[in-house]
């Protein structure tokens, strides 16, 4: 059994070679070399003139002239550098833009070639189906000369020549691969023989067939990986234009809103779906029975779905590493549908915090209009949990990692370099989200308001730059340079802005030596730079530092620090200025406090603790799923119910009503009315003494009363468990279980939230039951706008009547809301007491042998879980639940044939009924049926 990790990079990627005999990075005379080819000193010249944003530089002083030299050491290959690819990579890195990694891999450039001009949608359609459209645009295409056969022939025919080693990925989520091969390191789990399925990471157009077979095997047979290669056009629309122009900053909290961004979500979508359809058949591709799916991230959220429509018992579970931003923020995507419908094709759906699961369950209840629980989404069919769990990172990784002589050098540099300062460090990818902009408010205002700190704190900002978000780089150069030119001196520069990335043995001396980490982001999924700035500060290779950390509130790691980092809202400068001081003045007692809950933190919640984790809960989720699902739960067997039913002493039947006996009624200007086979079924049932009959809906007792007066001594359990007449009793006497009265007051302000969806939604209209109300739009005009207002009402209700013990459930046909302290459940639990003790006089004498209880929608579930527990504990002898329909349910067998099978069922019990009487027991069969007319 193999687990598939599937994410959009492979840890894994291929650097071609001219030579014959392909060196690798262990060799250092090619890295040399490479080092001192064309193109890495034109890259070298361009970071350095990059170095610090701002005006010109003046003449250079002897002191800063060490200090460039100190710089230029940091202007290094940004890249990690292991000689075996398979060891740790880098969490939070900032790659290179797609298809740009050429400058330090010899790879083949893209041949996506721009888009078309006109109507992009057309573009996209003349790829399908239209003819005409179709060879205007191959028209268009040949006239182009970026996206001609001849450079990708000439391509093809350069690297079908070269050699090639594999290498590191540049691309990729660092954080994920550490946390995985950590797993895998720690456990001889036979079950997680992991596969990773994603992409090179670099256009694969240009390579022959041939190629790309040779480069598979090798990954497949060697490094455990399945590779996808999705046509470069489609990556490039995937990923350069849907993911990082739409996804990534709506997730984020960042609405793009101009006419551009909405151009390329209408035609870089059909690439998303092309890149996750991609990988959703090389999954299935590569399955086999008993497999399991992981897919990450915001890149593939259609693939669980696209999977799930060919692998139905697939066990698939889907972790979101970047935020899930609120149903407010999630709405505004055009594609919003599809995406929680792929995301809903895994049997698990986790995130990094409790946060972003809740803002997930929110969604689908309001913009799929289905039922959200703590636990996960009600389908129609399925099930699908939610949850959360935290990233970590790999400590022994790390701690192997510090051990480099590289480091330990880079340690002593640094050091020397600000001997007798205050370092902040702080290293983040320079993109709104990441708040390097508040960051440096914040702390120009910190040397404006405390000139005793002037002279003696340096902010490090390493600010890695993928694209160039020039708006943003202007503003941060901006801020330096303000701050450069009032707080620096000859002497004493207070903020060092690095616009580029620095190496991974750099980046880990920095945190080693670092005072303080200060990180801003305004909204992140985790950042595990937190986490290992933490493991860097226990001073197992320098002194102690317990540096204390100041995070943003909005980050995922916020949530598992538990306080003890110095939380800020970024948007607050002033309080942001203050945590800079607190951090910088606090006792080493303080920080040590502090470290030590950290420390506990990180070491506890690693990569590897979320990946067990994470396989732990998927396999719960998909083992209570298939317990539930109405395909593996046996069919009712009606002949051995029916000899459990002649064996009984005393037998109880709970029948839900609509649905389950009869179908469903109509709506409220028809009276309900019952099928005379119904009422006659539970007369014949009743006729036998040993038989309690209790009929269970969620319409008023006075309907029910009026629907089964034809049927005397009937129970009837009425609005859903908030009304109760007992079996035997008189036609109108009720027991309340809800306070009828206090409900006015929740129904008030329920029932003004309803009129305003009334009025917004043609055809619906609002019902009044004594404990609950039910906003109906089955009949609406338009039913696509009417379900999403209802999932927009039903969230609006569980929002602001959260004082109330009531809650609001969206179902296709309406809303109801409903009390959370009385159920179907409940109800049977009461009669059940007054059973078992026997206190309803005269009315039977042993304690209940046989129960059955039927139904099929969501509310029955309650009282199926009760008598599941009944059953159990052996409390009664003979239990059997009964759903009717494929609905996945907790009942322990299904009726497929409809009401009519049960029924059916029924009757042939009462037969038995009449067969099996013995003597003296009241059994009988009734001389005549009641008739009852409607
Ligand atoms: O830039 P992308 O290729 O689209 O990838 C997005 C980011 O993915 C990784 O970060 C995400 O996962 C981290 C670990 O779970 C989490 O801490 C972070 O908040 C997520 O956004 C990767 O580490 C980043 O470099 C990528 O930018």
């Amino acid at each position: 059994m193999s687990t598939f990790v599937a994410s959009l990079f492979l840890p894994y990627t291929v650097d071609f070679h001219d030579e014959p005999e392909a060196p690798t990075r262990s060799n250092p005379q090619r890295m040399h070399s490479r080092a001192a080819s064309a193109t890495d000193m034109k890259t070298l010249a361009t970071s350095a003139a990059s170095l610090f944003s701002g005006p010109p530089p003046p003449p250079k002083t002897p002191a800063e002239e060490k200090k460039d030299d100190f710089f230029s050491q940091l202007q290094n290959d940004p890249r990690i550098k292991p000689s075996d690819p398979r060891s740790l990579a880098r969490t939070e890195a900032a790659p290179p833009e797609w298809g740009a990694a050429g400058q330090f891999l010899n790879q083949p450039k893209s041949t996506a070639g721009p888009l078309p001009s006109g109507s992009i949608l057309d573009y996209v359609k003349s790829e399908k189906k239209d003819p005409e459209l179709l060879a205007k645009y191959t028209a268009q295409r040949k006239r182009r000369p970026t996206v001609g056969t001849s450079r990708r022939g000439s391509n093809e025919r350069n690297f079908a020549r070269k050699t090639w080693t594999v290498e590191p990925a540049i691309q990729g989520n660092g954080g994920l691969i550490n946390a995985i091969r950590a797993h895998d390191a720690l456990r001889s789990d036979e079950d997680f023989q992991k596969i990773w399925v994603g992409t090179l990471g670099f256009p694969t157009d240009a390579l022959l067939d041939s190629k790309k077979e040779e480069i598979s095997d090798k990954l497949a047979n060697e490094y455990d990986a399945v590779t996808v290669f999705p046509s470069d056009r489609d990556v490039d629309g995937h990923y350069t234009h849907y993911c990082k122009t739409i996804l990534w900053p709506v997730f984020h909290y960042q609405i793009p809103d101009h006419p551009k961004s909405k151009a390329y979500e209408d035609h870089s979508w059909e690439f998303y779906r092309n890149v996750n359809q991609n990988f959703a058949d090389k999954i299935i591709a590569n399955y086999k029975r008993g497999d399991v799916i992981w897919v990450h991230d915001y890149h593939l959220l259609l693939v669980p779905g696209m999977i799930r429509k060919r692998l139905p018992d697939a066990q698939i579970g889907f972790f979101l590493h970047a935020a899930f931003p609120s149903s407010e923020v999630f709405r505004c995507l055009s594609t919003r549908t599809e995406l929680l419908e792929g995301m809903l094709g895994a049997n698990l759906v986790a995130f990094q915090t409790k946060e972003y699961a809740h803002h997930f369950l929110q969604t689908c209840s309001r913009l799929l209009t289905v039922e959200a629980t703590p636990e996960g989404v009600q389908l129609e069919e399925r099930f699908v949990n939610v949850s959360h769990e935290p990233i970590g990172v790999d400590p022994e990784g790390m701690a192997k990692a510090r051990e480099e002589p590289e480091v330990q050098e880079w340690i002593k540099i640094i050091q020397e370099r600000y001997k007798g300062k205050h370092l902040i460090v702080a290293r983040d990818k320079l993109d709104n989200v990441r708040g390097v902009r508040q960051k440096l408010l914040a702390f120009e205002l910190f040397l404006n308001k405390y000139p005793q700190w002037r002279q003696n704190v340096v902010l490090l900002q390493v600010a890695t730059s993928t694209t160039e978000n020039s708006e943003l780089l202007a503003t941060v150069s901006d801020i330096n340079t303000r701050i450069d030119s009032v707080h620096s001196t000859l002497a004493h520069q207070p903020l060092v802005f690095l616009k580029q990335d620095i190496s991974f043995s750099q980046y880990v001396a920095l945190l080693t030596v670092a005072d303080v980490m200060m990180i801003t982001s305004l909204r992140e999924g985790m950042n595990l730079t937190a986490h290992e700035f933490i493991l860097c500060q226990d001073g197992a290779t320098t002194e102690k530092k317990f540096g204390p950390l100041i995070l943003s509130e909005f980050t995922g790691s916020a949530s598992v620090f538990g306080g003890n980092e110095i939380s800020v809202n970024p948007w607050d400068y002033q309080k942001c200025a203050e945590a800079i001081k607190l951090a910088l003045e606090m006792s080493p007692e303080e920080k040590e406090r502090r470290y030590t809950k950290l420390s506990s933190v990180v070491h506890k919640q690693t990569g590897d603790y979320w990946t067990t984790r994470l396989c732990d809960s998927l396999d719960k989720a998909s083992k209570e799923q298939f317990s539930r699902d109405a395909m593996s739960i046996p069919r009712l067997s009606v002949s051995a119910l029916a000899q459990k039913y002649k064996d009984a002493e005393r037998r109880v039947f709970i029948l839900d009503y609509e649905g389950t006996l009869a179908t469903y009624g109509t709506d409220k200007d028809v009276v309900l009315t019952s099928p005379q086979r119904v009422l006659d079924t539970l007369n014949e049932l009743l006729s036998d003494k040993r038989n309690i009959v209790y009929v269970m809906s969620g319409r008023t007792p006075e309907e029910l009363q009026r629907l089964f007066r034809q049927v005397p001594n009937l129970g009837v359990i009425a609005e859903n468990g908030c009304f109760l007449r007992e079996w035997g009793a008189a036609e109108d006497d009720w027991t309340a279980f809800a306070d009828v009265e206090a409900s006015a007051a929740w129904k008030k302000d329920v029932k003004s939230i309803f009129q305003y969806y009334a009025e917004r939604v043609e055809g619906s209209w609002i019902e009044e039951r004594h404990c609950s109300l039910v906003f109906h739009y089955e009949k609406a005009v338009d039913p696509d706008a009417a379900r999403a207002q209802a999932g927009d009402c039903a969230n609006h209700i569980n929002d602001s009547c959260q004082s109330y013990r009531v809650q609001a459930i969206p179902t296709s046909k309406a809303v109801y809301v409903e009390s959370l302290d009385w159920s179907k459940g409940s109800a049977a639990t009461n009669i059940f007491d007054k059973l078992r003790e026997n206190n309803i006089e005269g009315k039977g004498r042993s304690p209940p042998d046989f129960l059955l209880v039927a139904g099929n929608d969501r509310e029955d579930e309650t009282i199926f879980q009760w008598a599941n527990n009944l059953s159990e504990q052996g409390k009664v002898a003979n239990v059997t639940t009964v759903s009717v329909g494929k609905r996945n349910t907790q009942a322990m067998t299904t009726i497929t044939q409809g009401t009519t099978g049960l029924i059916s069922a029924l009757q042939k019990l009462s037969n038995y009924s009449y067969e099996s009487a013995p003597e003296g027991s009241g059994g009988r069969r009734p001389s005549v049926l009641l008739t009852t007319g409607s």
